[in-house]
């Protein structure tokens, strides 16, 4: 064994140089001074002896100036502390809760050829090769980062199918993280479509086939009574954003049970690409209380329960053990996202931990944060104010009336109207026809405010002639419902009729952008859940938005962790509407277009933060004090960089 002179090593691995048992990684901190070199090791595994042994070794590596993250074999961390290595490592950031101790770091030799969070593959300079035992290892040429990303371009440009660039862009997850996030951000119009809708949803309707290394944290019921023991299992400890799905409702194809978990996956990806949230600090889950899908049941390759879902209080304690454990894990500032939980579980969940956690549903919350900015650009293009408008909706779910909500909040708030007077502008309609009084006592809670005083009405069609609404907004999950004849009837009342077609993949959307340029003459102002190309309509090119959650999660959330919120409030998400609203330029107006480019998503989310975290610190929610002078700035200064770090 290498001797760890003037060393503290703390881990239950012990330092006898044999073959590490861990599967997780060590980390390690090493102090500047190398006269007074010092290896504090901390195993992330469950035989780590819980808190006692974290906040000890946490407190070391506060105390610490370089930070390295030591792979599997305590040898290389002895051989690193005995100074035989370089140490090199991340920066860390300035600000306080931005240290993460446990992600920052170093391994060498083959294994750090192995790590994806420190592998930069042919960009290892050979200074570099040569002081972390890659010799040989790779061929001789250098190549940069930009160039790398050039040729990943062009191999993922060569699959033709989007399933496969799919799998290609996890596999470079998997292998060079900096890279993926690199060319993600670079490439983000041409590669959102990929890792995230459509495509995401074929790959979650496939996973079972698919799958080759897990990616997320699978907590089924077959854990359950064990789950703070399942969480201690993954190998980051400084966790800040949790995207949780059941599986139950992913995007708009229904149940695909623990298939779902492309979602947290591909939403985490976003949050670090689009919101610069670091990866490490990212947890994705899925929940796997079974399945009521017949076909995934049959299906040899499924890799969730093979049972139908559980439901009453096997569900809600499951549910309940895991918020209670994530709270203990990680404190009360990590934020939970649920994601594609149906709707009779999604509503219940954020009554139930919104006051006792910090939680947010994109599909309620983020969903109707994005719509309503939509909105209030398509005010500079259709004129009047929100109030002037009428609403109708396709679809009273989760996105439906969450959205509904919101634009009722902000119309009561620039009119100082009731706010049950301004949900009178707004008129739904479900399976069963419009949303009306006289159905009162049958629906669901969250369809009793939206059932106002109207004879019955059983089709959209009549709905929209009767109504006359001027914005329609689908959110049924169910393709193809916008038809000719209510895209007409929409253009005949209205100079310039907005039609949001939000029904996610592309396949469940309501319409089609072509569709809704066609048949309105050219006049509608459209936007659409999962991307369509832009429409050629008598000579003219029509270029439609996509109004996805996309564009407010990832600042949203940002802007959460970065004051230290501790819990969400309605008045962030109209802050972050305006914020996004605000970003679209007149250039964006002049193409009818009522969101910005996603090509510029980072800045727009350091904006969408600044004002999330201005409203959190007004409200007395923010936690992280003094108050920073320059949001926005300092939004930007904690965003992660994918550019590669030099190893000293
Ligand atoms: O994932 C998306 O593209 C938007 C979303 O939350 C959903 O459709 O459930
Ligand atoms: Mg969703």
């Amino acid at each position: 064994m290498i001797s760890l002179n003037r060393s503290i090593y703390l881990s239950n691995a012990g330092i006898s140089g044999s073959c590490s048992p861990f599967s997780g990684r060590q980390r390690g901190v090493v102090p500047s001074a190398p006269s007074s070199l010092r290896v504090v090791a901390v195993n992330s595994n469950r035989d780590l002896n819980g808190s006692v042994v974290m906040e000890s070794t946490l407190k070391e590596m506060r105390d610490a100036t370089n930070v390295i993250d030591v792979d599997a074999n305590a040898n290389d961390a002895a051989a690193v502390a005995g100074g035989s290595h370089d140490v090199y490592g991340e920066d860390m950031a300035t600000e306080d809760h931005f240290v993460t101790p446990w992600s920052l770091s170093v391994a060498s030799g083959y294994s750090l050829l192995r790590d994806p969070h420190y592998n930069k593959g042919l960009a290892f300079t050979d200074k570099e090769r040569d002081a972390h035992y890659l010799k040989g290892l790779l061929p001789p040429t250098v190549i940069s980062q930009d160039l790398q990303v050039k040729k990943m371009m062009h191999i993922i440009r060569q699959y033709q199918v989007p399933l496969q660039r799919y799998m290609a862009m996890m596999d470079l997850q998997e292998r060079n993280e900096k890279l993926f996030y690199k060319l993600l951000i670079n490439h983000v119009e041409e590669m959102l479509p990929i890792v995230y809708t459509p495509t995401v949803g074929e790959a979650c309707q496939k996973y079972g086939s698919i799958f080759s290394r897990p990616q997320g944290l699978y907590v089924s019921l077959k854990e359950k009574g064990r789950i703070l023991e399942v969480l201690r299992n993954w190998p980051e400890k400084n966790i800040q954003v949790i995207v949780v799905t059941d599986g139950e409702r992913i995007l708009g194809l229904g149940d695909l049970g623990c298939q779902g978990m492309g979602i947290p996956v591909g939403k985490l990806a976003l949050y670090t690409a689009l919101g610069g949230v670091r990866p490490s600090a990212c947890l994705p889950v899925t929940i796997d209380v079974g399945t009521n899908n017949e076909k995934l049941l049959n299906d040899e390759f499924y890799i969730g329960l093979r049972q139908r879902r559980a439901t009453g209080q096997e569900y809600d304690e499951l549910l309940h053990e895991f918020m209670t454990a994530v709270k203990q894990n990680y404190g009360e500032k990590v934020l939970i996202q649920f994601e594609d939980f149906a709707n009779h579980n999604a509503f219940d969940l954020l009554a139930k931990y919104g006051a006792t956690h910090l939680v947010f549903n994109d599909d309620i919350q983020g969903t109707a944060s994005v719509v309503l900015a939509g909105l209030v650009a398509a005010l500079k293009l259709v004129g009047g104010t929100l109030a002037d408008h009428t609403f109708l909706f396709l679809g009273a779910g989760e996105a439906g009336t969450g959205i509904a909500e919101l634009i009722a909040l902000e119309i009561s708030k620039q009119t100082n109207m009731p706010v049950d007077d301004a949900r009178k502008k707004i008129w739904l309609v479900d399976s069963k026809g419009l949303i009306v009084s006289s159905r009162r006592e049958s629906l669901q809670h969250f369809k009793k405010p939206w059932a106002h005083d109207h004879e019955p009405i059983k089709t959209l069609l009549d709905a929209v002639n009767d109504i006359k609404p001027t914005v329609l907004i689908g959110t049924s999950g169910v393709g193809r419902t916008f038809t000719k004849e209510v895209v007409e009837a929409m253009a005949s009342f209205n100079e310039k009729p907005v039609i949001l077609s939000l029904s996610n993949p592309t396949s469940q959307s309501e319409c089609t952008a072509e569709e809704a340029y066609t048949w309105s003459q050219g006049r509608a102002i459209f936007a659409s859940g999962s991307p369509f190309p832009p429409v050629e309509y008598e000579g003219k090119t029509f270029i439609p938005g996509q109004a996805n959650n996309a564009y407010i999660f990832p600042g949203f959330g940002l802007g959460l962790i970065m004051s230290g919120t501790i819990r969400v409030h309605d008045d962030m998400l109209l802050a972050a509407s305006e914020a996004l609203a605000a970003q679209v330029s007149q250039e964006n107006f002049d193409n009818g277009l009522i969101y910005p480019p996603f090509r510029n998503i980072r800045k727009i989310s350091a904006h969408i933060a600044a004002s999330v975290a201005a409203k959190a610190y007004e409200l007395g929610l923010a936690t992280r004090l003094p108050q920073p002078k320059d949001l926005v700035q300092y939004a930007e200064s904690c965003m992660y960089s994918p550019s590669y770090r030099s190893y000293r």
